[in-house]
């Protein structure tokens, strides 16, 4: 599990790991399963040639030494953490250029980021994660084509190493108000960049603290006397030989986190730093050198990167669920606790319906968001082309989607995580389950890239101005057609098809009933603005239930119709799971229905044997389910978790790591302990 470890050998021979050896347990539902797991991976994959690739790749990327951690990074010092992390970001990265140079393919370089690959290689994070996920995006997406041609190569070469600096200490969320100003001199033909607060120092920025010597700055635009807001500035803050911070540039990291340890977030100031002006990256507004400022097609185009990212960020979220419920999965097929039936053997804790319940739901979530992060990354693409040729049309409504899809995943994933740590009782605590950190991990993402709560917002701003214009009998775009004011609503039918349209139902009436609490606000002589923050937890409640509605609605969508090639076998596993996400989901909204949908108590009572009908039926292939999933053991980096289920062996193997246990009689009680003992009160 640790690559070259030098552990410390297990107090019992007959209790360490040994190779090959399968718990019984783990072999015994293997066998229970009623469908071709090998078949699901092939789906999960696109194919079997993907899927072979993928094969290949993690191949050649994990059975690496060079890439496994000699010491866990829990039992690293920050200090440490960072160095451990640096050292196989910059290996991994010369081993992509060998894959490349030998015909190799990565069709996907954020696999070696976020998602499983990368969560397997730098567990806490990648101090050039940055560079890859928004420092050349930015440049790509928003540098002309000379800029494009100048930097993109150095960049993908590591010949500059970039971050993406906007966040400051005094505003993240609200971005028209950051504080840094690039202001332009005609007759140097320069931007000179400053921080002329303390609440203007750049705060977070990813690989920003010793790692990047560029960084593509946010900053308010300053020319011929006038500011024309953020606009974004390719910096340089340290010298290409020396590494040494340029002049002016005050730059450091913010110290340890919950999580993401190894990612070098850092501070930054600039006092009067001069660029030239072609670091202003200038596909959408530009300055031309005598300081005239020439308008974008929409301000919002340099929000673009953020956007490509909270796009990403869904599909992270299914990768680092799919590690979360196998170790759970599998240590519960493993783990046997308390009486059943008083006097028979203990129970695989998978065996208790509750178990069942923490889990399997989750299972079905990584389906859920699957789909709906196909979906969204293939809007982005046709959306981003469009934009490229001029049309704008589609931006609104794929940034309001992309919003709620960011907040829902990263919030429903936290949750299922730390319901999958609950799962595994004590154990689950444990560094070694890998749950905390995979926590850690995507815990952050409720938080960067958007805060959620502000995300909700974004999309109920858009829920509001399409249930304006369904009022006026206007067209409503695709993910916002159910607000449509002839639609009529089929009655409720207990079925999985009735619950996805109650989901809209609960939607539309939700957004109808913000509608309404503004216009009394407003009536009632609030502001508009004022009325809104009176509605806004009604309308982060209303977001949230069109996200809901979409992901059911597209989780449906794709059983029915994106499933035809499959077996019967694996095609009834996967309706049960999309049934399961669907009646999870209204059992935990039963007030929405009762109050939306015109369902009856008898209707809550077969929708609660419904789901205990399902979790039964799911409960044989459980395992299969989560080996479907094919993560190595190295990607899974847990005691829990392994495939061959030796839970106990692994436990004790990992306890022997801790430094702690190096030495029969630890330093320290020299130093404290013997005299504390020895002393007479
Ligand atoms: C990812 C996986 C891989 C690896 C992971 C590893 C490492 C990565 C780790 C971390 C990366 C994290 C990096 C960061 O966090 S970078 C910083 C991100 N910051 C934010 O996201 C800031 C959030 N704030 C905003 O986006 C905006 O300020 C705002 C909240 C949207 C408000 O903007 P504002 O200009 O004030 O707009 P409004 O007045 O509210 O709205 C005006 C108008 O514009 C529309 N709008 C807003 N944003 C967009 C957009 N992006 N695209 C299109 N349209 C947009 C908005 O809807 C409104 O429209 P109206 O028609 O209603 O006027
Ligand atoms: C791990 C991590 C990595 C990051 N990496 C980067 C990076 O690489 N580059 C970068 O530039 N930034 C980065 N960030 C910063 C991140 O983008 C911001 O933290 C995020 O956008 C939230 O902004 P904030 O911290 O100012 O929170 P705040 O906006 O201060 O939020 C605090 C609270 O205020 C509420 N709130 C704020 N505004 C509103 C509103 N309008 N309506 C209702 N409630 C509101 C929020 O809901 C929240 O509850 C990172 C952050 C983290 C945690």
């Amino acid at each position: 599990m640790f690559g070259r470890l030098a552990a410390k050998q297990v107090p019992n021979k007959e209790y360490a790991v040994v190779p090959g050896k399968v718990n019984p347990d783990l072999q015994r539902e293997r066998k229970k399963c009623t469908f071709d797991t090998l078949e699901l991976t092939h789906f999960l994959d696109g194919g079997v040639e993907k899927y072979k690739d993928r094969k290949e790749r993690e191949n050649f990327f994990l059975s690496d030494p060079e890439l496994m951690d000699d010491v866990p990074p829990e039992l690293m010092s920050h200090e440490d953490q960072y160095r451990n992390g640096l050292k196989k970001a910059c290996y991994l990265f010369k081993k992509l250029k060998e894959l490349r140079e030998n015909g190799g393919t990565i069709d996907n370089y954020r696999q070696l980021l976020g998602g499983s690959l990368g969560s397997a290689i730098l567990k806490d994070g990648n101090p050039l994660a940055l560079h890859y996920v928004m420092f050349i995006p930015t440049l790509m997406g928003q540098g002309t084509p000379d800029q494009c041609a100048y930097w993109i190569e150095k960049a993908w070469d590591c010949r500059v190493i970039g971050t993406y600096a906007q966040t400051e200490l005094g505003h993240g969320t609200f971005i028209r108000g950051l504080e840094t100003t690039a202001t332009y001199n005609p007759k140097t033909q320069q931007f000179f960049l400053n921080s002329p607060t303390l609440t203007s120092y750049k705060w977070w920025p990813g690989g920003l603290g010793q790692t990047a010597n560029y960084a593509v700055v946010v900053a308010q635009l300053y020319t011929k006397g006038e500011c024309h807001g953020i606009h974004p500035f390719i910096v340089q803050l340290r010298d290409e030989k020396t590494h040494r911070p340029m002049p002016g540039v005050i730059v450091g990291e913010i110290g340890p986190k919950l999580g993401m340890n190894a990612t070098n977030n850092g501070f930054l100031a600039f006092k009067q730093v001069p660029i030239p002006r072609n670091q202003m990256l200038m596909k959408n507004a530009q300055v031309l050198p005598d300081g005239t400022y020439v308008k974008s097609p929409s301000n919002k185009l340099t929000y673009g990167t953020m956007m490509f990212v909270r796009v990403v960020i869904v599909q992270d979220m299914a990768s680092y669920l799919a590690k979360a419920v196998t170790i759970a999965v599998r240590y519960s097929a493993v783990r046997r606790q308390s009486e059943m039936v008083p006097g028979q053997s203990e129970p695989q804790i998978m065996d208790y319906l509750t178990q069942m319940y923490k889990l399997f739901p989750y299972i079905a979530t990584v389906y859920a968001l699957k789909f709906s992060a196909q979906w969204l990354w293939n809007m982005y693409n046709d959306v981003t082309a469009k934009i490229d040729a001029g049309d704008l049309e589609l931006l609104p409504e794929l940034h309001s989607i992309a919003c709620c899809l960011k907040a829902v995943s990263t919030a429903d994933t936290a949750t299922a995580i730390e319901t999958c740590r609950l799962s595994c009782g004590g154990h689950g605590y444990m560094a070694c389950s890998n749950l905390p950190t995979t926590y850690g991990n995507v815990t952050a993402a409720s938080t960067y890239e958007g805060e959620n709560t502000v995300m909700l917002l974004q999309t109920a701003r858009a829920l509001m101005k399409a249930y304006a214009k369904a009022q006026a009998g206007e067209q409503l775009s695709p993910t916002v057609e159910y607000l449509n004011r002839n639609r009529k609503f089929r009655p409720w039918s207990n079925t999985v098809d009735s619950i996805v349209e109650g989901f809209k139902q609960i939607a539309a009436g939700k957004v109808a009933a913000c509608a309404l609490s503004l216009q009394r606000g407003v009536e009632s002589g609030l502001s508009s603005e004022e009325a809104w923050n009176r509605a806004s937890v009604q309308l982060v409640d209303a977001a949230e239930a069109h996200c809901r509605a979409f992901i059911t609605d597209r989780h449906l969508d794709m059983v029915r119709n994106g499933m035809n090639e499959l077996s019967p076998a694996l095609r009834e596993v996967m309706a049960q799971l999309c049934d399961l996400y669907c009646v999870f989901w209204a059992l935990k909204r039963t007030g929405d229905f009762l109050q939306f949908c015109g369902i009856r108590g008898e209707d809550v009572q077969n929708l609660q044997d419904y789901q205990n009908e399902l979790l039964v039926q799911i409960r044989p292939n459980a395992v299969g389910l989560v080996d479907s999933f094919d993560l190595r053991d190295e990607i899974i980096g847990s005691a829990l978790g392994s495939y061959d289920g030796q839970v106990y062996e692994r436990l004790l193997q990992s306890a022997m790591l801790s430094p702690l246990n190096a030495k029969p009689v630890h330093d320290s009680y020299g130093a404290s302990l013997s005299a504390l003992l020895r002393a007479k009160y």
